[in-house]
């Protein structure tokens, strides 16, 4: 039997390594756009407060239970900017295009380029759930002046792995959710909820 879920996302990306993952455990992951789930508020300093943000919001709009994800890129030498601020670095509207340049303009100066991707997911059973099913994961890199590869979203061709010597953008969909931090939470979450 699948089970229903709302992905508490109007992210394309997201979506699309969610459904890689939990499609073949027997998840149907719906968007919550399908749903007319206007996109939710994120005023929170910690990813863990937006996720869980994110997640009441579509399961109180749906009635079904939901999995809500907050992530970003924390740059060290930037004091883990732009880190929950991610998605709008450059200001609004949110544009990965213009978050991309302003990172790597503000990064030119530095000669430590060591970042990571953190992600956190939370999973609610119904909107009022008082215990959150909550998991996450980091991935480190370093951030490259010049974008390489075509695949993932967001800051990922500019995301480099050096044990690779790729780009996470250069990357197959199993190979980054293989590393990812996406991948991490998904599957730790995933164990959770055995
Ligand atoms: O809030 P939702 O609707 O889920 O979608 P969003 O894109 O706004 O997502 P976040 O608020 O979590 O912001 C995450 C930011 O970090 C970036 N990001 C997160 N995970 C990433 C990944 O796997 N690869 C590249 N960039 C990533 C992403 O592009 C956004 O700019
Ligand atoms: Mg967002």
């Amino acid at each position: 039997m699948t089970q229903r879920l709302i992905l508490a996302s109007n992210n394309a990306g997201k979506l699309k390594e969610f459904s890689e993952i939990l499609g073949p455990i027997g998840f149907t992951l719906h968007p919550q756009g399908e749903f007319n789930v206007p996109e939710a508020e994120e005023p929170h300093a910690t990813f863990v407060e937006n996720a869980l943000e994110k997640a009441r919001h579509a399961s109180r709009l749906t009635g079904l239970p939901a999995l809500g994800d907050d992530s970003g890129v924390c740059v060290n030498a930037l004091g883990g900017a732009p880190g929950v601020w991610s998605a709008r670095f450059a200001g609004e509207p949110k544009s990965d295009a213009r978050n991309n340049e302003k990172l790597v303009a503000d990064l030119a100066a530095h000669a430590d380029k060591s970042a990571y991707y953190y992600c956190v997911l939370v999973y609610v059973r119904h909107a009022d759930d008082p215990q959150p099913v909550i998991a996450d994961g980091v991935w480190e890199g370093e951030i490259v002046a010049e974008p390489r590869g075509k695949g993932g979203f967001g800051y990922d061709p500019y995301f480099f792995i050096p044990s690779l010597g790729k780009c996470a953008a250069e990357l197959t969909p199993a190979e980054k959710n293989a590393l990812s931090h996406r991948g991490q939470a998904l599957r730790a979450l995933v164990e959770k909820l055995k």
